[in-house]
């Protein structure tokens, strides 16, 4: 333990008996001296690093060893990091648990990595993101004129109850190219014992239980059996899809699979990708992409909700854009500068990835500022665990002027610091998705308020809250597989 104080010259931060890296640890509350506590990087934000004193905190723990743990705030260090691969590479053994369906690119470092990125790299590509941009509006039209059809208004107990199945349903269509809908599709094809829609949904909504259950126990319940049957069934719809677009060349289609296929029939070197690779690396997509966004777009509905003057000044932008009422198109998307304005400001406020794992594969050192604008240079050892805490520099004041408020106006100026938002990470390994997601949150915002206004479920026992512990409540966020909205009843009131 002492030689771990040492080896970075005491930087300051926590010192606690249990490790956050163990298990148990991220189901105790913070206790001084014992454990930082579940969610810990969230809940502090920048505080920790504005009572240790610097932009680079260090965590060293008793049990289950003393290895550092550097926490990154700096937006200058956190750059060092993430645009010098080789240097900084990411502790891939944490994602091992990731690869049941098949290696894949975000569980992979080094050459293997090099291979599925560029595979990966060409799906995500403009006839890509027009394809997001029309499911994604399809999908909200469809919302609009099927289940709320003649509603004035329409109260969802739960924000994520609509934001989930959007992003299914969008990721269904432009990644998988299998076009879901709001009904339901009760046709099961031959050979299979549930739809596709029904298999991806059990899948993105308890991944979980598939992480943390050994195989022979997913025999045990009928809950454990249905999730094991859906893992299975998924496979065999891709094994399948794969096969289906080997015989259809013919066919244009824009979707993240069949680009990934046709990617990996014309990459001439030897490094083609097994059937096992390719289902591994749509697979990932699929779990990187869905909960992230879903979550992502609860909160700025929530944010919205909270903040009616934002909402109204969106509004106003989307109504004198498309005066008609007519659906926006993609090539409108550049105009929609507030709808991207608010997308960036929940992901400045509530990134869905906290933490992001490095680790220093060599002796080196990096330099950390504070709020006084003095600087310190750290060692950094050969093997140190080094985190970007996203909420750490999302809410440095250095870089945000009065962090903890909803201000989407930041992100018209041209000059926002962006090198200090990293909701996808940077350098060579950046979020593939992060075009996807940004075409398909502003064509789902834009179309929301376009037609309707957002409000907080007014509830009579909260009648009396203020205005603080209203945002509180809505607000309120836990860790999970990413950080995830805990309660939000909402209603949506249709415009005149
Ligand atoms: C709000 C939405 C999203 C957020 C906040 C997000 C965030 C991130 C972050 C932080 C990483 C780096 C992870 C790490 O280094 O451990 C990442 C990687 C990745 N994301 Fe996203 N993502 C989002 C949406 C998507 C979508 C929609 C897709 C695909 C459809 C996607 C595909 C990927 C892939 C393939 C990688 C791995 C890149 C690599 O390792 O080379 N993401 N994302």
């Amino acid at each position: 333990y002492w030689n771990a104080v040492q080896s970075i010259q005491n930087l300051p931060g926590y010192r606690t008996i249990l490790s956050q890296s163990t298990v148990f640890a991220n189901f105790l509350p913070g206790a001084s001296g014992i454990t930082p506590g579940r969610n810990h990087i969230f809940i502090n934000k920048h505080n920790a690093f504005q009572y240790f004193g610097w932009d680079i905190i260090s965590a060293i723990a008793v049990f289950p060893n003393s290895k550092p743990d550097l926490l990154l705030a700096d937006a200058a260090a956190i750059k060092e990091v993430t645009s010098s691969r080789p240097r900084f590479p990411k502790p891939v053994e944490r994602y091992t648990v990731l690869s049941f369906f098949g290696r894949n690119i975000v569980a992979s470092e080094f050459e293997e990595w090099k291979k599925y990125r560029k595979i990966s790299a060409p799906a995500f590509s403009d006839r890509n993101n027009k394809l997001v941009w029309d499911e994604a509006v399809r999908i909200m039209d469809d919302l609009f004129h099927t289940v709320w059809a003649g509603k004035e208004t329409v109260t969802i107990e739960h924000c994520i109850d609509i934001t989930v199945p959007i992003a299914l349903f969008v990721i269904g269509a432009a990644g998988f190219g299998q076009k879901l809908s709001w009904q339901d599709d009760t046709v099961v094809p031959p050979n299979h014992a549930m739809t596709f829609k029904d298999a991806l949904h059990i899948v993105t909504a308890d991944i979980f239980i598939k992480l943390v259950t050994p195989s022979w126990a997913l025999g045990l319940t009928k809950r454990l059996r249905t999730v094991r049957d859906a893992f299975e069934e998924l496979q065999q719809y891709m094994s399948e899809m794969i096969k289906e677009r080997q015989y259809s060349e013919s066919k244009e289609r824009h979707d993240l699979f069949s680009s990934l296929l046709e990617a990996n029939n014309q990459d001439l070197d030897e490094a083609k990708l097994t059937e096992s690779e390719l289902i591994g690396n749509i697979f990932i997509f699929l779990v990187a992409g869905h909960e992230t966004t879903a979550h992502a777009m609860c909160y700025a509905f929530a944010l919205l909700a909270l903040y009616q003057d934002e909402q109204e000044a969106l509004y106003q932008q989307i109504k004198s854009l498309i005066p008609d009422g007519r659906l926006p198109t993609y090539e409108e998307m550049p105009l929609l500068t507030r709808s991207m304005a608010v997308l960036n400001e929940t992901l400045r406020m509530f990134p869905p990835v906290t933490a992001i794992p490095k680790y220093s594969a060599e002796d080196t050192v990096l330099t950390a500022g504070n709020i006084n604008e003095d600087s310190t240079t750290i060692p950094v050892p050969q093997g140190t665990a080094i985190t970007i805490s996203t909420p750490g520099l999302h809410y440095n004041p250095r870089y945000w002027e009065d962090p903890h408020t909803f201000k989407p106006s930041r992100f018209l100026k041209q000059d926002w610091p962006r090198d200090a938002f990293l909701p996808f990470s940077g350098g060579a390994r950046a979020c593939l998705g992060r075009k996807f997601l940004e075409t398909e949150g502003v064509a789902i915002l834009t179309l929301l308020v376009s037609q309707y206004k957002i409000e907080v479920k007014e509830e009579a026992q909260f009648a009396a809250e203020t205005f603080e512990a209203r945002k509180t409540r809505i607000l309120d966020a836990k860790a999970g597989l990413t950080l995830t909205p805990v309660h939000v009843p909402l209603t949506f009131t249709r415009r005149a």
